[in-house]
């Protein structure tokens, strides 16, 4: 370690020794700012809770190589930016993003692109004889809101999600028709349990109108599309299931280039309970937590253009 610090304080870029080791891609920044913005409209305020992460891209060599800090944002600069910027409100996460991806990109030359990520959590109001309490609020229990903004020089992909939107229906759900093998001891079924935590992104269209969205009324509404579709018809498959939930958010919303899922197959055996003389019409069930299935694709349009470097801040699938 000392020698590797005394080695970056004495060399220069020119001394650095040709061993054939350069730098590779990197970014960084500051994860995981929690902000709570509230807004005090009177006596009724109105709560917005982020996670939010911030990574600049750029030319960064001279850090690396020399411990030249000349380029180097501070990652505690960073955070300061997030918590002013809400100083302004949020509005919703993909528009904070937005400003914080612009701010950076415009404000230091060498910043040539980045990652801004946020998960934002819901707060509902505490209902009090029947009202929405003023500024009290209990945080509502289902999924976590996702929000992605890459950065390529002048360049946005915008990329919205959730996870941990579990759900499960009792019936209407099949698995029948895989091949069978020496190794295969699963019985088919057309009446079973289906269960998920579903996570999912979807990108949006990148032309000029895209930062001018209500992103906030698209995610209510792709929501309430996953969960209907999730419901609608017999699922023959998680797969046929995800697809159908693809293509339903695609469907309707033009704007939506395309759209990935992470979902985990929740198995839930039916338990025999013939030793102790009891029968078992598919009622009682162990809910196993692992090993899980784990269904993951993607649902694009034909023709649509991959764009790999957007979701290259995502990990996987999601
Ligand atoms: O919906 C399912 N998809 C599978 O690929 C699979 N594999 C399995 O064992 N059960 C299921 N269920």
């Amino acid at each position: 370690m000392t020698d590797i610090m005394t080695r970056r304080q004495t060399e220069t870029a020119a001394e650095t020794p040709d061993d054939g080791i350069i730098l590779g891609p990197n970014q960084y920044g500051k994860a995981e700012v929690r902000v709570v913005k509230v807004t005090r409209d009177g006596d009724r305020h109105s709560i917005e809770d982020l996670n939010v992460t911030s990574q600049l891209r750029g030319d960064f060599e001279a850090a690396h190589l020399d411990g030249d800090n000349g380029h180097v944002v501070a990652t505690d600069t960073q955070k300061n930016t997030v918590f002013s910027f809400a100083r302004d409100g949020i509005g919703s996460p993909e528009a904070f993003l937005l400003r914080l991806s612009d701010h950076f990109t415009s404000s230091f030359d060498w910043v040539e692109g980045g990652r801004w990520l946020a998960e934002s959590y819901a707060w509902d109001r505490i209902q009090v004889d029947g009202e929405g309490h003023d500024h009290s609020f209990v945080r509502s229990g289902q999924e976590t809101r996702t929000a992605v903004v890459v950065a390529e020089g002048a360049e946005r992909h915008i990329i919205a999600g959730l996870k941990g939107l579990t759900v499960l229906k009792t019936t209407q759900s099949g698995f029948v028709g895989f091949p069978k093998d020496r190794y295969t001891s699963l019985k088919e079924t057309t009446d079973r349990i289906l269960a998920t935590d579903v996570s999912a992104r979807w990108r949006y269209a990148q032309d000029a109108d895209a930062r001018d969205l209500d992103f906030n009324e698209i995610y209510a509404d792709v929501k309430r599309i996953l969960l209907e579709e999730f419901t609608r018809q017999y699922s023959a498959a998680l797969q046929a299931t995800l697809f159908d939930m693809g293509r339903a958010v695609l469907a309707a919303h033009p704007e939506i280039a395309e759209i990935r899922f992470s979902m985990p197959n929740k198995h839930h055996f039916v338990v025999d309970l013939e030793p102790y003389g009891l029968d078992n019409p598919n009622e009682v069930f162990f809910a196993s937590d692992r090993s899980y299935g784990l269904i993951e694709a993607a649902v694009t349009r034909e023709g649509q253009a991959e764009v790999a470097s957007a979701w290259e801040a995502v990990s996987s699938f999601c």
